[in-house]
């Protein structure tokens, strides 16, 4: 029997759940939203699907279930630059829901951006242990990593490690044969185009809601399988990375229990010089969490 809880019904959260029914991941699934006639549409909808999934918004069975998937909060519009501006409103709203994840012992997936530095609040202020507390975003970079290679005829494994923001690091010295001789400039173009991802889907449609709910959905069933991938993912560090009290994208192994483990690559130069500047970047914004 598992038990998820979604907290934030809306587009990706309410998405989310939708796959999970879909693809049988969950034997119930709690659906949360503070605003409650929206929650219960959202349940409804569900419902009519006819699948056999039980949907709960109970919100006090959220701290029993075994993987909780946190989806509340603001999301960027085109007038927000950054992921990162996102950090104060997002906060008080990982605050507020923090009260019914009191004593929860499952997997908590954070996905509310800024998402390195939400994922770094849960762990602490719900006292749980790094192992449990996964930031999703990575295998989102990399698949549109991936789709920027493949633009330019590479192909083969994308990997992107460091902030779910600005501060991506894609791994051209983790691609297939050729990607890894792709020159400083075009790593650079590859970049710029990587952080300005999202913007024409949340300008064109209010919001990414397929790539990031099928990769949040993947991610449930390589947890709810035990299926121990390596996957990028946010985990707070202890000085894995060089860094220390912070949590940033690393390749990590997945499974039911959570990370099982940080797996340290070796990076190229450029590769290097690119992590050092996340870590400065999200040391500073898990200091003001
Ligand atoms: N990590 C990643 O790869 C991605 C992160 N995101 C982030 O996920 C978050 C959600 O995005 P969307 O679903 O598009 O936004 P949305 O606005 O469609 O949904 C957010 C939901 O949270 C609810 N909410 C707000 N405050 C709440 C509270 N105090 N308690 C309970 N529910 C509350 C709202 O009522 C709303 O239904 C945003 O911060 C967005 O930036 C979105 C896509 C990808
Ligand atoms: O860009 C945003 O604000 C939403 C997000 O994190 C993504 O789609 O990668």
């Amino acid at each position: 029997m598992t038990v998820l809880s979604v907290i934030g019904a809306g587009k990706v959260g309410s998405e989310v759940a939708f796959l999970s029914a879909v693809r049988g991941l969950a034997d119930e699934i709690i659906l949360y939203d503070n605003i409650p006639d929206f929650l219960n549409a959202q349940k409804l909808d569900l419902l009519h699907t006819g699948i056999k999934t039980e949907i709960s918004t109970d919100p006090e069975k959220i701290k029993d279930s075994d993987i909780a998937v946190f989806a509340a909060g603001i999301p960027r519009t085109p007038a927000i630059k950054t992921r990162a501006d996102l950090l104060e409103a997002n906060l008080a709203v990982a605050g507020e829901c923090a009260q019914y994840l009191k004593g929860f012992s499952g997997i908590l997936i954070t996905v509310t951006n800024p998402m390195d530095a939400n994922n770094y609040f849960f762990k602490k202020a719900l006292g749980l242990k790094r192992e449990q507390c996964i930031g999703f975003g990575g295998q989102l970079d990399s698949a549109r990593f991936s789709l920027y290679l493949k633009e330019r005829g590479f192909a083969g494994d994308a990997f992107v490690i460091g902030e779910h923001g600005e501060h991506q690091v894609p791994l051209f010295s983790k691609t297939d044969g050729a990607g890894r001789k792709i020159d400083v400039i075009t790593r650079e173009e590859i970049l710029s185009e990587m952080q300005r991802a999202s913007m024409p889907v949340i300008s064109g449609k209010g919001g990414t809601v397929f790539g990031p709910a099928y990769h949040i959905s993947s991610l449930l069933d390589v947890v709810i399988s035990d299926r121990r991938e390596i996957m990028p993912c946010s985990v707070v560090l202890d000085g894995e990375y060089g860094l220390k009290d912070c949590s940033m994208g690393v390749p990590a192994r997945i499974g039911r229990e959570g990370i099982i483990e940080i797996i340290e690559w070796e990076l190229d130069e450029w590769e290097y010089e690119k992590i050092k500047m996340a870590s400065e970047h999200l040391n500073c914004l898990c200091r003001k969490v």
